[in-house]
């Protein structure tokens, strides 16, 4: 394969896929191509069907239907080969608390099948860049959340993955670790990765993507480009109301006794 095909490939590319729990239907025959070496923000509402997207695609919930590949491989047929080739940052960071911020790295990077020094040089350097060489010997379920969120990131840089998958990375973030998150994403596509993550915060994915995927109650509403899906419109977050169909509703109607005055 040549260089120009190689970047033309997709990172993930999904057909047909769905998922339903029981009467609700989370992802609904949805079909996406998301091109590698971009930065690619999933937006969407609460309940959008992001995480159950995001789970089938990394190989930790098994779709009712469709085919999901990532990077040229099925995640279902051949999932070896892509999870080697993909870093997951979960919902909700189920991660093994009981371990110290370093030992939770070594235990990654051994399961990841690489060499102890290899694994002692990489985690060195993640816990510098990320601010966490201060707490790297005590337990991860002490961490805050916006540290959980950071060892979570190493842990999943660790094995230098072409892909990185990753739920909601900056909620409960402090400006100051977001840009620390930011700063080590931006460098790792800026080699070539991919980094797919999911949010409902515009501006950040505003500034952050080069491509997004906007997804309502389990459908690809729009995907493309920054431009292509912002469109006319003054900003991704007008375009997003635009597409989910969240314009000129007014929340406040219904609730007249809020606020101060009478009870
Ligand atoms: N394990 C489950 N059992 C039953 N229903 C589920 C389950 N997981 C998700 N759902 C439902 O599927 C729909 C999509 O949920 P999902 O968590 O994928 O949305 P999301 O876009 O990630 O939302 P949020 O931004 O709030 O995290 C929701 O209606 C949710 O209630």
């Amino acid at each position: 394969m040549t260089e120009g095909t190689l970047a033309k490939r997709a990172a993930v590319r999904v057909q047909g896929l769905w998922k339903r729990f029981g009467e609700q239907v989370a992802v609904a025959g949805i079909d996406l191509e998301l091109p590698a070496g971009k930065f690619i923000g999933l937006v969407g509402p609460n309940g959008a069907g992001k995480t159950t997207t995001l789970s089938m695609v990394t190989g930790l919930l098994r779709p009712d239907q469709g085919t999901v590949e990532v990077v040229g491989h099925d995640v279902w047929r051949d999932p070896v080969a892509v999870k080697a080739r993909i870093g997951v940052l979960p919902e909700g960071l189920r991660l093994f608390d009981r371990l110290s911020g370093r030992e939770l790295l070594a235990y990654s990077g051994r399961l990841r099948g690489l060499p102890g020094a290899e694994v002692d040089k990489r985690a060195t350097q993640l816990l510098d860049v990320l601010d966490l060489a201060g707490a790297q010997h005590k337990l991860v379920v002490d961490y805050s959340t916006g540290m959980r969120k950071k060892i979570g990131l190493a842990a999943a840089l660790l094995h230098n993955p072409e892909v990185l998958f990753l739920d909601e990375p900056f909620e409960g973030v402090d400006p100051v670790s977001a840009q620390t998150i930011r700063g080590v994403l931006e460098r790792y596509t800026d080699s070539g990765a991919t980094v797919v993550f999911s949010s409902h915060v515009m501006e950040l994915v505003e500034s952050l993507c080069d491509w997004v995927a906007v997804m309502a109650a389990g459908r690809i509403r729009a995907q493309g480009t920054l431009a292509e899906v912002r469109g006319d419109a003054p900003s991704l977050q007008a375009a997003f109301l635009e597409l989910v169909g969240a314009n000129g509703r007014d929340a406040g109607s219904d609730l007249d006794w809020l606020g101060g005055g009478a009870r």
